[in-house]
């Protein structure tokens, strides 16, 4: 190091503060002065000028100093700078300046330089860095949070509200957890989130809590070590689930929901939502704000809701201004829908008309499934201009393959139950990582109830051309197939896909041959190979969530167990027993839980280790045998006990509390 190079006496001399006693400092306005306004020393001894007016001292003339450096005097009280001429100080400028060279070459013993020497290598005489485009007058604000440090360098206060103010993004910067109506144009532009989750209104959980703290980094491990992080369910399901809930839970602000005392509250398209008779808490779950009525014949809105009996979340989708003339519609066709429970429809619970929205609207009830995008919308997203893009990247054969099973086992249910799909359109199928699901199912079963101009026959037979249809578009990166031209768009589609998919594709949308009717069955026929890797691919990923639950399940277990001591431990009096907690053996449960989490290394530092904590907890849960050492805080008194015991010891507290409480209004116990 450069620095130790130095004769410490010499640099003592040359780096310490500048000294009052060395100079002609009459002149020279007291730096305290220029700082703070006032020098606490002006009249207990310090030399340096302190009128303003009189500072005429180039040398010392604020306006002709770009910055303050170290050659500003600072005054020292004569009695500290004998005391800090003592101390053996090494500035920041001493650390870094450069090496010391003897000025005379080749002579044995180096004379000391002299403090007068101005050509002697001097560190106090080297400037600290400055920023140079800064003028002190107009650098600190009124408020004050930027101040100047005694040594001239701007101390800027990272914590403070004017520092931050220049660190946040400027107020137009799109931020997706605002509600921010204006990104939306039209009426009811507040309603609608923007496209893709995380636009809710109220901010999500922090989930990079959560991560590794590297991905990349990894210490290097033994086999049988472990990472806190192993223990958990990976970061990217953790997220997702946690996304989810966080869905599940969003809720629109107060002041936009719109519900009046009597209950029967009116919508305003542009204020808030209603309180419906069952449902509450409605939360739009549109992504745009024009609606289009092609699928239905009316404007379509979709709301999740919370149901008030059960609590429980689901999908409203409104039909807007649709008079309803026969009830038994509604009935009819929702006691045959309510039967289909299948992984690739959407359920349908219930239909109802309400007038709460202010106009007639018919509601339909689903399941609702958090996080879930449309298939069009999946493929198709929007740009920034709510343009569609075309999808720049062939959809891989295999996802293709993964839906025709998937629509194709939506419909053998909906097929065998006498019923047709019906709306079978990418914008009414949803999609939730690869699974996709049929999500207007019914509704135009009651809309059309009373006019039907189809047999079902006819509309299941449909359903196969609107089924290959979607696929086709797919496959070609066509939103929308001009669907007089199919042909074309097969033959564009063969370069890329296998001539097995095409040959599906063309049985579904092509008519069948007269006296010949399709059938799911025949379909299912003629993709085993498909429907079995499928299958495959499904099983192997239902292993993988199965190993996670497993260490969720130990997890649960834990948390149970820790439920229970923390009822326990340090309860204080209880049970008619003065310090219950204290006394017989609830004393081994605390002395158990100091094992546990108050273990000290050595030297008497916190030892933290995650798998220590779960091992005792995993042998406690299973009431293991092995015996442990517990010692008083005191260190005079040791216990050998085992995990069973202290399990028994456990459970006998947890249940003298019980005995004396009251069961919990909620009725759930560990
Ligand atoms: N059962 C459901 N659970 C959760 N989200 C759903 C459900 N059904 C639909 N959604 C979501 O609601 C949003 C709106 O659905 P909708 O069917 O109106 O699509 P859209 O693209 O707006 O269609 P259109 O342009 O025909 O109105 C979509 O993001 C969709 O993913």
């Amino acid at each position: 190091m450069a620095a130790t190079r130095y004769n410490s006496g010499d640099l003592r001399r040359q780096v310490g503060s500048p000294r009052a006693k060395n100079r002609d400092t009459k002149d020279t306005l007291c730096r305290n002065i220029v700082i703070y306004g006032h020098c606490r020393w002006e009249d207990s001894g310090c030399t340096f000028n302190h009128d303003q007016n009189k500072a005429s001292n180039p040398q010392t003339d604020l306006n002709s100093r770009r910055a303050f450096n170290v050659e500003s005097p600072s005054f020292t009280p004569a009695n500290q700078q004998q005391s800090a001429g003592k101390k053996s100080t090494f500035s920041s400028q001493a650390a870094s300046a450069a090496p010391f060279t003897p000025r005379g070459v080749g002579s044995s013993t180096p004379t000391l330089p002299q403090a007068s020497d101005s050509s002697i290598f001097n560190p106090a005489a080297i400037r600290e860095f400055t920023p140079q485009n800064y003028d002190v007058g107009n650098t600190i604000p009124q408020n004050g949070t930027q101040s100047v440090t005694q040594d001239g360098s701007l101390y800027n206060d990272p914590f403070s509200i004017g520092s931050m103010g220049q660190t946040l993004p400027p107020t137009s910067q799109y931020n997706p957890y605002a509600n921010d109506p204006t990104n939306m144009a039209g009426a009811g532009a507040g309603l609608y989130q923007p496209a893709g989750f995380g636009n809710g209104l109220v901010h999500p959980p922090n989930y990079h809590l959560y991560q590794p703290p590297s991905e990349l980094y990894r210490p290097s491990l033994q086999p049988y070590q472990r990472t806190t992080y192993d223990f958990f369910i990976p970061k990217d399901r953790r997220e997702n689930l946690q996304k989810k809930l966080f869905h599940m839970q969003q809720l629109l602000p107060s002041e936009y929901t719109n519900s009046s005392k009597s209950g029967r509250s009116l919508t305003l398209p542009d204020s808030g939502l209603p309180n419906l008779d069952r449902w509450h808490s409605l939360f739009p779950l549109d992504t745009k704000a024009t609606r289009n009525s092609t699928c239905f014949g009316y404007p379509s809105w979709m709301y999740k809701a919370q149901n008030n009996k059960n609590g429980r979340h689901f999908a409203l989708r409104r039909i807007e201004g649709y008079r309803l003339t026969n009830e038994k519609a509604i009935l009819n066709v929702t006691k045959e829908w309510k039967k289909i429970i299948n992984a690739n429809i959407v359920t349908v619970h219930e239909a109802f008309t309400t007038e709460f929205f202010g106009d007639s609207s018919l509601i339909f009830v689903y399941d609702f499934h958090p996080l879930s995008e449309t298939l069009y919308d999946h493929h198709f997203p929007p740009n920034n201009s709510h343009n569609r893009l075309r999808n720049a990247n062939k959809i891989p054969e295999n996802v293709l393959w993964s839906y025709v099973c998937q629509i194709a086992n939506a419909l053998l249910a909906i097929h065998n139950a006498k019923l047709a799909a019906r709306c079978l359109e990418m914008s009414k199928i949803i999609w939730e990582n690869n699974r996709i699901r049929l999500a207007a199912c019914s509704i135009l079963d009651v809309l059309h109830h009373d006019n039907p101009r189809k047999s079902i026959e006819e509309l299941q037979q449909e359903d196969f051309v609107k089924f290959g249809r979607i696929i086709l578009g797919l496959a070609t990166n066509t939103p929308t197939v001009n669907f007089n031209n199919c042909e074309a768009y097969l033959a564009a589609m063969a370069p890329r896909y296998s001539a097995q998919l095409k040959g599906v594709l063309q049985w579904l949308i092509m008519p069948s041959p007269p006296g010949e009717t399709k059938t799911v069955e025949i379909l299912l026929g003629g993709i085993t190979t498909h429907l079995a890797n499928f299958a495959n691919y499904v099983m192997q990923e239902s292993d993988e969530k199965e190993f996670h639950l497993m260490r969720e399940l130990e997890n649960g277990r834990i948390a149970r167990l820790m439920f229970k001591l923390s009822v326990v431990n340090e309860r204080g009096d209880a049970c008619g027993v003065h310090n219950w907690s204290e006394t017989g053996e609830r004393l081994l449960l605390k002395l158990f839980r100091d094992y546990v989490f108050h273990q000290v290394d050595a030297d008497g530092k916190a030892r933290l280790d995650t798998n220590h904590y779960l091992s005792c907890l995993s042998k406690l849960d299973a009431s293991s045998e092995e015996q442990i050492l517990l010692t008083s805080r005191d260190n005079a008194t040791v216990f050998v006990v085992s995990y069973r015991s202290i399990r028994q010891m456990l459970d006998r507290a947890y249940g003298e509390l019980g005995k004396e409480s009251k069961p919990s209004t909620a009725g759930a116990t560990i």
